[in-house]
């Protein structure tokens, strides 16, 4: 059974839908944060048409950011995305839950539409763990949407009846960001999660918005956030163009980002950030916080031609 073309419209109204956009950073040539560039290429992504931006996923590097900076970046971000009049979530993921529950405090006060949160990530938790640590944020911050990240390369990975579970128990859970799967992962996940945000990766989203996904934290909208914006729009009007985008995109990635895995022994956030300084909508590179490593500046020229033959009609 596919789902009803209009499953958004059984979403909560503050669930989250639609594509976000990855905050990513600028690192200069020391290798620090680069704060002005930074702020520009939030004010410009918030200038896309994109429903909204997030700060602290894995392509922001949230993984790598000290205490004060992640303060920073909430406070820059909480006040360009309130400037632009655009929803925001802040991602309070730590693998210390102590250090999560502090940062959740913290970014309360900025009023994010909600926050996202990945498990405590060191040791594996169990699920009654897990259920203490989710509780435990609701308690902190009870009025604060939750979204859970829950990625592939994560240590506990929950199933879709964990999820469930845990949503049950916890009801500010308003949403999950999630690999997503094939056609019996979305049936169950529609079994599962009626009325539950599920947010897929960019460049699976118009087959797994047939199948009842509700948006994206988007790779895509790494690369061009018009772009993205544009594509979601005929993901919800015309399937079979949506479609056929979404065969380009996949070949994108397979043809020219998915070898830098190999080629040069990257992490996502280095793919995200390639494809941010290609795609060229903001004064960043494709350099990342120490000690992880990038995709070489060298490469940065031929991916932007790729990338413009690809889909010559998103740099019109
Ligand atoms: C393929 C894709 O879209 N990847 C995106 C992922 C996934 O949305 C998430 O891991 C769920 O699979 O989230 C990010 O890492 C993030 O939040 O920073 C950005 C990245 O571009």
């Amino acid at each position: 059974m596919r789902a009803e073309p209009g499953h958004l419209a059984h979403l909560p109204a503050h669930a989250p839908r639609g594509v976000w956009g990855a905050v990513m950073l600028a690192i200069d040539n020391r290798g620090a944060i680069d704060w002005d560039a930074t702020e520009e290429t939030i004010a410009r992504l918030c200038a896309t048409g994109v429903d909204g931006i997030y700060s602290n996923g894995t392509a922001c590097e949230f993984h790598c950011q000290t205490e004060p900076e992640f303060d920073r970046l909430c406070d820059l971000v909480a006040a360009i995305a309130g400037r632009a009049r655009l929803p925001f979530q802040i991602g309070i993921s730590q693998s210390n839950p102590r250090v999560a529950r502090e940062r959740l405090m913290r970014v309360s006060a900025f009023r994010p539409a909600a926050v996202q949160f990945t498990l405590p990530d060191w040791w594996p938790p169990s699920d009654d763990e897990v259920m203490r640590f989710v509780g435990g944020l609701c308690e902190t911050a009870p009025d604060m949407p939750l979204v859970l990240y829950n990625p592939s390369h994560a240590k506990r990975r929950l199933t879709l009846e964990g999820i469930a579970r845990l949503r049950a128990a916890v009801p500010s859970l308003v949403g999950a960001k999630l690999p997503g799967g094939d056609a019996s992962w979305y049936a169950d996940m529609r079994r599962e999660l009626p009325g539950f945000s599920v947010f897929v990766p960019g460049h699976t989203l118009a087959t797994g918005f047939a199948q009842g996904a509700h948006g994206s934290y988007s790779n895509v909208a790494c690369l061009n956030p018009k772009g993205a914006v544009t594509w979601w729009h005929m993901i919800r009007t015309d399937a079979a163009a949506a479609a056929e985008i979404e065969t380009r995109i996949q070949a994108f990635l397979a043809t020219h980002i998915l070898p830098f895995r190999a080629r040069y022994d990257v992490s996502d956030a280095a793919l995200d950030k390639a494809m941010a300084a290609a795609g060229g909508w903001a004064p960043l590179g494709p350099r990342l916080l120490w000690p992880y490593r990038s995709v070489p500046n060298e490469e940065i020229a031929t991916l932007a031609k790729a990338a413009r033959t690809a889909f010559p009609e998103w740099w019109q």
